[in-house]
């Protein structure tokens, strides 16, 4: 069994994209089969070395590791002698038509009321005609010739799947300039190189139904490919995502603070009937479905990946943060705050907090309750239980309790509405500094 993730490099990767890699590497862990990386660079206009390392980096981010990998430009004698096995066979048929001919023709079909197909014309030229053609200098460029009929496939996702080859034009697969489309070089690819299952987007359905008659016509086996294609994923505004404009890019949340394990565990059960848990990538293939996956398209949402940072957060351990703390840091602290953030940005803000010094904000009317506080601060050592025996003794003092006591305490200690337990902050953050932002505060 071998799978393969094989995107065009001509953008940044986005959620949308990377929830296609996660799905293929999630299967082919679980299934113990091999992974390609494909790099689908054969449209040269638009595919940029600069993408393709932007690529690799993303997926070694996400955790995504591959047992091989290459690029469709390294492999291009090999579609060549495709393209020469179609033509013998007269699968591919030389094409003369310009862009404004075609929709010219186009546009009339439309006015008879008939589908905007390719009319098969060139099929008819006679050897004198084509020759003609060549001799006035035109350059053919070269359309398979669809088989009648449909492909039919029970897909892992979409269930029984149908393409009526019949409705579609006869796809380009050389250029005038001789160059393949990817249509033809990934069938090639998927054929030559043993790929069996094909997890892709749902806007590669059409396509499927052309490329397993392409595949036929070089020799395929029916069925020689298992295929999924899962829905596409909508932007919150259930817009379109494009690679074109850099929207959602993993870079981008990289940038922003995510967590690759908060993103691998957001995208590999969203639009599934699984709930969404923070997990590493072995026991998220353990129990990925392709059968568990709906049918309908998903909305990413900005909210729910923060939750499940926050989860992912709130269950790393120490040592797989420490070198990315600030220096100094501590294992109290990050167990004091990590159930506590959002994003790991915000363990430095804390670190300032209980380890340099702040600016309180001033609270009007709390200074004579800010002045006992720091009077009646207990003596050192500090520890765990100091919280509990200071707020204890204030309680009393000042016979306020609730959110009245803690309050005024927690903004004048750490300048924040909310946060991580006092209870733990306080031996962080001293007696030197909590006496004088007590103080200071009041
Ligand atoms: N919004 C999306 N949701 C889910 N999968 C997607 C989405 N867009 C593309 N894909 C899938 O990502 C994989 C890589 O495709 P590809 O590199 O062609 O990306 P693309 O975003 O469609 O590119 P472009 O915007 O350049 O056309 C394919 O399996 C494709 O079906």
């Amino acid at each position: 069994m071998k799978l393969r993730f094989a995107p065009s490099p001509t953008g940044m990767l986005h959620v949308g994209n990377a929830r296609q890699a996660i799905a293929n590497a999630l299967f082919a862990r679980h299934h113990k089969a091999a992974f390609q990386l494909r790099i689908d660079d054969t449209d040269t206009g638009r595919s940029k070395e600069a993408y393709a390392d932007a690529i690799c980096t993303d997926l070694e981010w996400l955790g995504i590791h591959w047992d091989e990998t290459f690029r469709q430009t390294e492999r291009l004698e090999r579609y060549a002698l495709a393209i020469q096995a179609l033509k013998r066979t007269g699968r591919l048929y030389p094409c003369f038509e310009s862009e404004q001919e075609l929709a010219q023709k186009r546009e009339l079909r439309i006015k008879q009321r008939k589908p905007p197909l390719y009319d098969r014309a060139m099929l008819k030229m006679t050897p004198e005609q084509r020759a003609q053609a060549e001799a006035n200098g035109k350059v053919p460029y070269w359309r398979f010739r669809l088989s009648d009929g449909s492909k039919n496939w029970i897909d892992a996702v979409m269930g029984q799947c149908s393409v009526k080859l019949t409705a579609i034009s006869d796809p380009v697969l050389v250029r005038a300039d001789g160059t393949v489309l990817y249509t033809l070089a990934s069938v090639v690819d998927d054929m030559e190189t043993g790929i069996t299952n094909i997890i892709r987007g749902e806007d590669h359905v059409t396509n499927t139904g052309v490329q397993l008659d392409i595949a036929e016509a070089l020799g395929a086996v029916p069925n020689r490919f298992a295929f999924a294609h899962l829905p596409l994923l909508l932007d919150e505004g259930g817009g379109k995502l494009s690679k074109r404009f850099d929207a959602l890019s993993l870079k981008t949340l990289r940038q922003d603070g995510i967590e690759a394990k908060a993103l691998v565990s957001y995208l590999a059960r969203l639009g599934s009937s699984d709930d969404p848990e923070p997990l590493d990538f072995d026991p998220l293939a353990q129990s990925f479905d392709l059968s568990h996956i709906s049918k309908s398209s998903a909305r990413f949402d900005m909210r729910q990946l923060l939750a499940m940072n926050r989860r992912v957060l709130a269950s790393t351990p120490f040592s797989e943060v420490q070198n990315r703390m600030p220096p100094g840091t501590t294992e109290a602290f990050w167990l004091a705050i990590r159930g506590n953030i959002e994003l790991f940005s915000e363990a430095a803000h804390w670190w300032t907090i209980t380890h340099d010094d702040i600016v309180p904000p001033v609270q009007d009317g709390e200074a004579e309750f800010l002045t006992r506080a720091a009077a009646l601060l207990p003596p050192e050592p500090w520890s765990e239980t100091t919280w509990k025996d200071w707020t204890a003794a204030l309680k009393a003092d000042s016979g306020r309790s609730g959110k009245t006591l803690f309050h005024p305490l927690r903004l004048a200690l750490t300048g924040e509405e909310q946060g991580p337990e006092l209870r733990d902050l306080l031996p962080m953050i001293g007696p030197d500094r909590t006496r004088a932002r007590l103080l200071a505060g009041s």
